[in-house]
């Protein structure tokens, strides 16, 4: 379990995020108003997304402006790589530093670490993360395929390994059983350590059964939608909510 700003990450129901996605200022303050209102329990701004990300003073005043605004909704940093399916250019030397800029800000709550792209090297970067203050997601995506449970275990346990606070994995399947060996690696991971606070995601369509089921198999976090997705397979915040609540309650029969 990891609490932010008074949300506790991997107990109960799994929290949901909802990722702000506009390209430009107005829509990012636009997203940000809308999502302070709703039920979202945690923010992802991807600033990846954002179309003067290359430019840093930019940047920070957008981050700044958003954090005024969710007031004490937890806020989630990402520079999401165009290696890992987002839009961001940058090197990793270039994507680091901009991660620690928007860390020591105190704009943020928690940064999003890619721990397997630019040859694992911003995998550095989670320390000094932390000594700014904020938490860490080492996050893995992979938007062709599933590997198996045994790779998707021992990559969790990798990002684990390097000190994050969260270790998410968001994958892509290419049949309902893909979807059923993601379910199953967390389920795993969630039986050897319930405490393992993870994120487990099979994107698309057929894995939508991942993005509202996690308090079945383990997985903290479920990512849903105002408006545009931030990846395939994301249902708006109202049916995700509904539908967890469904679930929740199942839970709770005897
Ligand atoms: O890593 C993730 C998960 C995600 O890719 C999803 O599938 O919901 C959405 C991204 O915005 C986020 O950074």
């Amino acid at each position: 379990m990891v609490e932010i700003r008074g949300v506790r990450i991997g107990e109960g129901t799994p929290k949901i995020c909802v990722p702000i996605v506009s390209r430009d200022f107005d829509g990012i303050i636009e997203a940000s108003r809308l999502i302070a209102r709703s039920k979202a329990d945690l923010v992802e701004w991807r600033a990846d997304l954002f179309h003067g990300y290359k430019d840093t003073e930019k940047v920070m005043e957008v981050l700044g402006e958003a954090r005024k605004i969710l007031g004490d909704k937890p806020l989630i940093f990402t520079l999401r790589s165009a290696q890992e399916g987002g839009g961001s250019e940058l090197n990793g030397e270039q994507a680091a530093k901009l991660l620690l800029t928007a860390s020591a800000s105190r704009s943020c709550d928690i940064v999003d670490v890619e721990m397997f792209s630019y040859g694992g090297m911003l995998r550095t970067t989670v320390d000094d993360v932390r000594r700014n203050g904020a938490g860490t997601i080492g996050s893995y995506h992979d938007f062709r395929k599933t590997p198996q449970k045994a790779e998707i275990i021992s990559r969790i346990k990798e990002i684990q390994a390097s000190g994050t606070d969260i270790a998410k994995i968001a994958v892509m399947p290419n049949s309902r059983r893909d979807v059923l060996e993601l379910l199953d690696a967390t389920l795993t991971l969630n039986e050897e350590d319930p405490d393992n606070t993870i994120i487990c995601i099979s994107m698309s369509g057929i894995g939508t059964l991942s993005r509202v089921a996690g308090e079945f198999f383990g997985s903290a976090v479920t990512f849903a939608s105002i408006g545009e997705v931030s990846a395939p397979g994301q249902l708006g915040i109202d049916s995700l909510a509904t539908v967890q609540d469904i679930l929740h309650s199942g839970l709770q029969i005897e």
